[in-house]
């Protein structure tokens, strides 16, 4: 079923303490969607993935996996939940004792009690999907950063995820890289039948390879809809981070006591 909801939150509210961090959160991601979650420092986006994936409970409200409320699941549960997930974060590191290919096959092993003959082939099945089947005998000391972010790539969706979570999977790559990494996730998406999310900065890059854009400020959906909805808000914060200007609703500098005070000039004058 194409229009099946793969993650559904419904008026999440979640607060580490007193003050709320997201309020009133409802959006859904389907089957074969990828959606980005965008929004300034601070906005709540980590947030939003940590209650997906399980690692924290919505204060109010719902959150739904695979039709299963997360807050309200058990250990065994919700480790059952989180086996349909696959992670990538931004230093995702890989085991820099194991080569490419272990790295791969390192939650095969863990996870299942499949043979080594299937773990090979399933290893080099992943490797081929990010193009680096010949790299599976080099030490991640050999690759280059965007190598290594494929393999990680790889290694995360070695169990055929249903959800596939990426916090921040451009950082740090050079253009090329970067391209290549979002066709790759666009391609991934495609071919594991799931959905994905990710929280990104990037406007350029993932306005081009995902479905629908959720935009955050202090923790409210300013926005949300596909990327030209997304493109033609006329809210501030939207357009100050669409148009990447510095300034506008979210100001170039924290706020801070006069500079000349900080100095010590202004406190002589007095
Ligand atoms: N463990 C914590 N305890 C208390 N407050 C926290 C904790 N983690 C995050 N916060 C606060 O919650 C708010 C949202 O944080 P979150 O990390 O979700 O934002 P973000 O949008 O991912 O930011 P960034 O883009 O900088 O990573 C911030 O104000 C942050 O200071």
């Amino acid at each position: 079923m194409s229009d099946h909801a793969v993650v559904e939150l419904d008026r999440v509210r979640f607060a580490y303490g007193e003050a709320d961090v997201l309020r009133d959160v409802s959006f859904t991601v389907r089957r074969g969607q990828i959606t980005a979650i965008m929004g300034g420092s601070g906005s709540g986006k980590t947030t939003l993935l940590r209650l997906i994936g399980g690692q924290l409970q919505a204060s109010a409200g719902h959150v739904r996996v695979d039709g299963e409320d997360v807050g309200s699941l058990g250990e065994t549960a919700l480790y059952r939940l989180r086996r349909k997930l696959g992670m990538l974060f931004q230093f995702g590191a890989l085991f820099t004792d194991l080569s490419v290919f272990e790295n791969v096959a390192f939650p095969l092993r863990e996870r299942t009690g499949l043979p080594e003959s299937i773990i090979r082939d399933l290893v080099l099945m992943k490797l081929q999907a990010v193009g680096l089947r010949g790299a599976a005998q080099l030490m991640p000391s050999e690759l280059s950063g965007g190598m290594a972010r494929r393999v990680a790539l790889a290694r995360a969706i070695a169990l055929d995820p249903l959800l596939m979570l990426y916090d921040e999977p451009f950082t740090g790559l050079d253009p090329i890289s970067l391209s290549v990494t979002g066709k790759l996730i666009r391609e991934l998406n495609d071919a594991l039948g799931g959905a994905s999310i990710i929280v990104t900065h990037d406007v350029a890059e993932s306005l081009a390879i995902v479905d629908q854009v959720v935009f955050l400020a202090d923790g409210v959906i300013v926005a949300q809809g596909s990327p030209d909805e997304v493109r033609a808000s006329d809210h501030p914060f939207v357009r100050q981070f669409i148009n990447g200007e510095t300034d506008g609703p979210v100001p170039f500098h924290k706020p801070a006591v006069p500079f000349g005070v900080e100095l010590g000039l202004e406190g002589a004058r007095g």
